[in-house]
């Protein structure tokens, strides 16, 4: 997969040099590269924003700049990159970040990553953009952040780890909460490791007894509760579904 990032804050992607998806670039799974958004502008202050037409608080990013580097990113497709990137713009406005969407994004070959600060992009550069290559606006939480740089490093993770080679297979994805087709949707359990006995707290005894039966029910007993607890709106769904699967519909 490759990933390009337009950005006016390089740094704040240097988290894409460590762990995991520095380890899957440095394996060449991933082609992670980044462009500064100010090499994109004509002015000599390389201006990169500008008051909202309409009045209101903040700035807003200026068409033009962006326009010239999603041109750059567009036109430096490889043969191996397929036409054109999928283009992923975090906003509060998106529509949420589920696994299932990692797990979409992850089935692509480019994705191109339009972080922009708080108040937005134009939005003709959306709208213009959409005529050329897909594109995705992604909510990563209701809440707000300055900038969609650290939605960017969020989304890189979640799709990286899907991807064939980047997990080694002692940390499949194959069990992860919400992960679709997963028996049941929902929570992880608690989980624990040595030693036995820890400041006097001891582990489940289940979960030593070698009884593989007895282990995966306790776990999922857990995992209802701790979702019944945190989340009874998965239990509903998983309910639903349920029914669903076994046509239990009255
Ligand atoms: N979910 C979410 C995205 C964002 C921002 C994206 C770009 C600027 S602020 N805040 N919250």
């Amino acid at each position: 997969m490759r990933i390009d990032v337009v950005t006016i804050f390089p740094e704040y992607l240097e988290p894409l040099n460590v762990s995991l998806v520095g380890k899957a670039r440095a394996r060449g799974v991933l082609d992670v590269r980044l462009h500064e958004l100010r090499e994109h502008t004509s002015d000599v202050h390389r201006t990169v924003d500008d008051s909202p037409y309409g009045g209101g608080p903040g700035m807003v990013m200026k068409p033009e700049p962006w326009a010239a580097a999603l041109d750059r990113v567009v036109g430096s497709a490889g043969p191996q990159d397929g036409l054109v990137p999928t283009l992923v713009v975090p906003t509060p406005s998106g529509r949420p970040f589920t696994q299932q969407l990692a797990q979409d994004l992850a089935e692509r070959p480019w994705l191109a990553f339009a972080p922009a600060r708080y108040e937005g992009i134009d939005r003709r550069v959306i709208e213009a953009a959409a005529e050329r290559m897909p594109v995705v606006e992604v909510s990563i939480g209701d809440y707000v952040l300055a900038g969609g740089e650290v939605a960017v490093l969020v989304i890189v993770e979640a799709v990286a780890r899907l991807l064939p080679g980047v997990l080694g297979n002692a940390e499949s994805h194959q069990d992860d909460s919400f992960a679709p087709g997963r028996m049941t949707d929902l929570l992880e359990g608690p989980v624990y490791t040595k030693p036995a006995e820890w400041q006097g707290r001891a582990v489940p005894e289940v979960l030593l007894s070698g009884n593989h039966g007895k282990i995966a029910r306790w776990r999922r007993e857990q995992a209802f509760a701790r979702t019944l607890a945190v989340r009874p709106d998965l239990v509903r769904r998983w309910e639903r579904s349920a029914m669903d699967k076994h046509d239990l519909r009255a």
